[in-house]
Parts: structure tokens; C-alpha cells; sequence
């Protein structure tokens, strides 16, 4: 298992409205062929007419849906803490609709399908997706084809040859999460949670490949009526930076909390996310040797000080078990077991406290020994200080 916070797939091209397909509900104007207006047409060319008619429609509003027929409403799992309603300026979202604790377990998706990195079927990528959707039920084609999509090129119609084909990219690029060495899978539950940059998410996705399922976890406690958030990227970085990116790769602009900040308080907010940035770059220079054990466990306090201010909490648990992992080095093993009490803390509320991560620090909280040796012990010893130091 391994986190896996990031959406898979990069697009490219222009920002373009969020196309929503939602279930058909279209109907074709009503006509009474009783009473025709206008004309001096029989009674049974009009019928034919409006005949003709409807079954364009039909055959238009079909060749819009998935190709079984009409798409079907998202039915979503009936325990989940959320629900999916519009957002103003975001398409659909998810609203927290109890209070849900930190650390407690949102939601395990199994993937509808998921493109291994290594693709042997011959063709496009469009082609790619409309395969792995054949071997679909109707019911799971509709909730890929219920899903949202950006970056469609506006002028293909569905009689366009290469119209299904670009619809299936489409939806797959806007929804599509990364499940590490696995592929890259879709989920459509999961799918319609926004994007968060830094305070702004309280929801994490991981893929635990031993269970072939993504787990959410809640990573602060979210309130009845809070919209759950999670991150796309890694978003210590300066807003302009973000935005960039967003545009670019992912094709729209972020409406979230830190990124509607007024100006001032932006900045305050990027010299943070810089500063947090910079210091996890000082933080990897003692693997060279460059810092002493307590210099780097340091860096990692400030860092976490940093995250206070900011209220950027995620990759708290792997801060704390690199923590642990300089304390063991320098065979300080008081600090050792302090700082593994942290990080099984921090990987339980990101992961789960069923994760490998969480449960792997409950051998080195029993004997931080075990660390030391795992480690080489080569650096001199050294007392480098617990978190609350
Ligand atoms: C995986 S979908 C999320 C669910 C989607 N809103 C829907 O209607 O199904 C990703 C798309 O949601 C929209 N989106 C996600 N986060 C957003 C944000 N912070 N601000 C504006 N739009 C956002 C973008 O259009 C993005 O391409």
C-alpha cells in the first residue's frame, strides 16, 4: 500500500467549462398530430412527420448516452457520510452530511477499471478506454458516463467519426487516479470529491494494492455541510505556481479556499508553503551527511510549526517516521519510539489506522532497537529530541 494522493492522468490544452452528462431526461416537445396548426398536410403525413421526428430524437438523445442507452443516476453506496450535490463554480462535489472525525475511513472503492502503465491493446488512447469500458455492465458504463469531463473539443457532434473515442479520453483524464505500480484506475465515488490546495483539503485518497481498493480518510475533522476536499498535487508551492499548474494539467481554475484568499493573506500563505517546501529539501540533505541528527530533527519541528500556521497537515507521517528513522541512526531511542508514536498517530488519520504504514511503526514503538539496526546505526551518536522537545 502506498499513498497515492495524486489524480493520474495530465491534461493539456484550454480551461474549458466542467460538461456534466447527466441522466436523460430530455423530452421532445409535445405535438397533438389531432390537431396540426398551419396546414394543409393529411392527417397521416403529418403523422409520419412527427414520427420521424421523435425517432431522431431518440436516435439523437441515445447517441449521447452510453452505448447500452440512457445513462442512469449515480446510485452511490447507501453508508456513505456524503453526499453529491452541484457547486457553484466546481460542477458536482461532496458534502459532508454528518460531522466526520479525523482519521475515520470515508469510503473503500473498488475501481470500475483500471489501464495498467503498460497498455498491450493496439490503439489510441480513446480506444484504449472504450475497450476497457466493454467489458463493463451497463450499470457501471453509466456511472463512467455520469462522470464529469473538461478539455472537449467543442466541435465534435456525435455523428463525428471520432466522437466516442474523445468522450471516453475525456472523462477519463478529468476522473482518473493514479493506483501506483497498478495503473491508473477509475472511481466513481471517489472521482467526485474537488481539489484542495494546501489548508483547503481535509480528505485523502490512498490505493492499498494488496485489497485492489482506494481508501479516503479524513485528515481534520470535517463539519456537517463542509464540502470534503482532497489534493490533486502537491501544492506547497506559491499560488501563481498552482494556478499554472491546474490550468495546464488539469484544465480548470481552482476555486478553493486558500487559492480565493485576499492578496495579503496569499502571500503570508505562499512564503509558508515556500518556506515548508525549502525545509524538506534541508531536511533530505542529512542523508549526505550534511546536517547532524539533531539539526534534522529540527528542520522537521519547524516543519511542523510551519503546518500549524498554515494548516497544511498532510505527509505528517511520513515527516515523523523520517524523524525516527534519523533518531534510530543516531541511536537515540527515546526519541526514536516518540517520534514512531507520532507518525503511527499521522498515518492513521491520513491512511487508516489499518494501513501498513501505521501498523508497520507498531514494531519499532515496542523496540525502536529494531530501527536502529535497520538503519546501520552508521552515524555517532547522539540525542536529537523528541517532538515535544
Ligand atoms: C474529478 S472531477 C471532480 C468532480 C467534478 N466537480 C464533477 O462535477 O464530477 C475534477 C473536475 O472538477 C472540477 N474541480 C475540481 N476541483 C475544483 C476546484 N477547486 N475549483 C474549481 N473546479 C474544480 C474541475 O472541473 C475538474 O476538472
Amino acid at each position: 500500500m502506498s499513498t497515492a494522493r495524486r489524480r493520474a492522468t495530465k491534461q493539456a490544452g484550454k480551461n474549458e467549462a466542467v460538461g456534466r452528462r447527466e441522466p436523460d431526461t430530455a423530452t421532445p416537445h409535445r405535438s397533438d398530430p389531432a390537431t396540426p396548426k398551419g396546414g394543409s398536410a393529411p392527417r397521416s403525413v403529418f403523422l409520419a412527420g412527427f414520427a420521424a421526428v421523435v425517432l431522431c430524437l431518440y436516435v439523437y438523445y441515445s447517441s449521447l448516452s452510453s452505448p447500452d442507452g440512457k445513462w442512469q443516476p449515480q446510485a452511490l453506496p447507501l453508508d456513505l457520510p456524503f453526499t453529491v450535490v452541484d457547486i457553484p463554480g466546481k460542477g458536482k462535489g461532496s458534502i459532508a452530511a454528518r460531522d466526520i472525525k479525523q482519521g475515520e475511513r470515508i469510503l473503500r472503492e473498488e475501481p470500475l477499471f483500471i489501464l495498467p502503465s503498460q497498455v498491450r491493446v493496439q490503439g489510441s488512447p480513446g480506444a484504449i478506454v472504450l475497450s476497457a469500458l466493454a467489458s463493463l455492465s451497463p450499470h457501471q458504463r453509466d456511472a463512467f458516463y455520469n462522470l464529469s469531463y473538461v478539455n472537449f473539443p467543442r466541435h465534435l457532434t456525435p455523428n463525428s467519426p471520432s466522437y466516442h473515442e474523445t468522450m471516453a479520453l475525456a472523462i477519463f483524464e478529468t476522473n482518473a487516479i493514479g493506483a501506483d505500480d497498478d495503473g491508473t484506475g477509475i472511481f466513481p465515488t471517489t472521482a467526485r470529491l474537488n481539489h484542495g490546495c494546501s489548508a483547503a483539503f481535509n480528505a485523502v485518497y490512498s490505493w492499498r494494492s494488496s485489497e485492489g481498493a482506494l481508501v479516503v480518510h479524513a485528515l481534520k475533522n470535517i463539519k456537517e455541510g463542509e464540502e470534503l476536499l482532497t489534493t490533486y498535487f502537491d501544492t506547497k508551492r506559491p499560488r501563481d505556481s498552482r494556478r499554472e499548474h491546474l490550468r495546464t494539467h488539469y484544465g480548470f481554475t481552482c476555486q478553493c479556499s486558500v487559492c480565493s484568499l485576499p492578496d495579503g493573506e496569499s502571500q503570508k500563505s505562499d512564503s509558508r508553503l515556500l518556506k515548508m517546501a525549502e525545509l524538506y529539501e534541508r531536511f533530505r540533505t542529512w542523508r549526505d551527511g550534511a546536517l547532524t541528527g539533531k539539526q534534522a530533527v529540527d528542520v522537521a519541528r519547524e516543519i511542523w510549526a510551519l503546518g500549524d500556521e498554515e494548516g497544511y497537515w498532510s505527509e505528517r507521517g511520513q515527516l515523523a517516521a523520517d524523524a525516527a528513522w534519523v533518531a534510530a541512526a543516531h541511536a537515540d531511542l527515546r526519541a526514536t519510539r516518540s517520534w514512531a508514536q507520532l507518525a503511527q498517530k499521522w498515518f492513521g488519520f491520513e491512511l487508516g489506522a489499518d494501513s501498513t504504514h501505521a501498523r508497520s511503526m507498531d514494531e519499532v514503538i515496542a523496540n525502536p532497537d529494531s530501527l536502529r539496526y535497520r538503519t546501520g546505526a552508521t552515524r555517532a551518536p547522539e540525542n536529537v529530541g523528541s517532538p515535544d522537545a
